[in-house]
């Protein structure tokens, strides 16, 4: 099976990379930094849904077109746990990989763009390739919670904020930028996709001293070569 690992940034494609065979250029003109390590691909499409849509989007596009199309999509990065749920230096395995803020504000609160009628906010992973990667992350010892990921346009930063998202999406385990957007890129070419999140920070106060970048990056690259065994070969 080809992969398509989605990272936002290439701290996040080296630690994916970190344990998989020799890397080279994935030969994207539009991506000089994704690259080649065997049957994947890791491509640093860049911070937040639009760009992560846009690189997803593209890489499929002319993977199909050179006839060596990937078979799945795996939006794999840092992100932030919500307290209670995951824990920093954890993993989040997406249930469900949520817009969280698509929609519209409103005196009455906030209104998710498909509750206005618009679109999706919410792509199901696939439950038999989410329910493999589990296991296969179980067999190897790493441990993963699966819940609902939501991906934001704007880093939550208060208290306030990480309750309204918790109460709006109940169990949801983690908090991205890129993972709405890379599933919509995938689901619009009919291809799989996985989210993974390695917890870096708690959801809630902005407070830089809690960030465990180093950390989360190290679990990253942990579990995606598990993931690359599971499906990759
Ligand atoms: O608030 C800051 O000063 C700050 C410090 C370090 C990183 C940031 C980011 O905005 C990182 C966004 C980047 O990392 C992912 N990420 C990591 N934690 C979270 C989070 O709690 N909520 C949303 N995204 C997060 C994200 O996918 C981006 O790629 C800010």
């Amino acid at each position: 099976m080809r992969l398509l690992v989605v990272t936002a940034v290439t701290a996040e494609r080296d630690a994916c990379a970190r344990g998989l065979p020799g890397s080279g250029p994935a030969g994207l003109p539009a991506y000089p930094d994704a690259v080649d390590c065997g049957r994947v691909t890791v491509l640093p499409g860049g911070v937040g849904p639009a760009a992560a849509g846009a690189a997803t989007a593209t890489a499929l596009a002319c993977a199909r077109a050179a006839g060596r199309p990937y078979e799945l999509v795996v939006s794999a990065g840092i992100g932030g746990g919500f307290p209670g749920v995951a824990p920093v230096g954890g993993l989040v395995l997406a249930s469900e990989i949520v817009a969280a803020d698509l929609g519209a504000d409103s005196p009455d609160g906030f209104l998710p763009l498909d509750v206005l009628g618009f679109g999706p906010v919410r792509h199901a992973a696939d439950p038999g390739l989410t329910g493999r990667a589990a296991a296969a992350l179980r067999a190897a010892g790493v441990a993963a919670v699966t819940g609902p990921v939501l991906t934001v346009s704007t880093v939550t930063g208060t208290a306030a904020g990480a309750h309204a998202l918790a109460r709006r999406y109940p169990g949801a385990a983690a908090e991205g930028m890129e993972g709405f957007g890379v599933a919509t890129a995938a689901r619009a070419h009919g291809v799989p996709v996985l989210e993974v999140r390695a917890i870096s920070n708690p959801v809630g106060p902005r407070d830089r001293a809690t960030w465990r970048i180093r950390e989360a990056l190290d679990v990253l690259a942990t579990a995606v070569p598990v993931l690359v065994k599971e499906f990759g070969t």
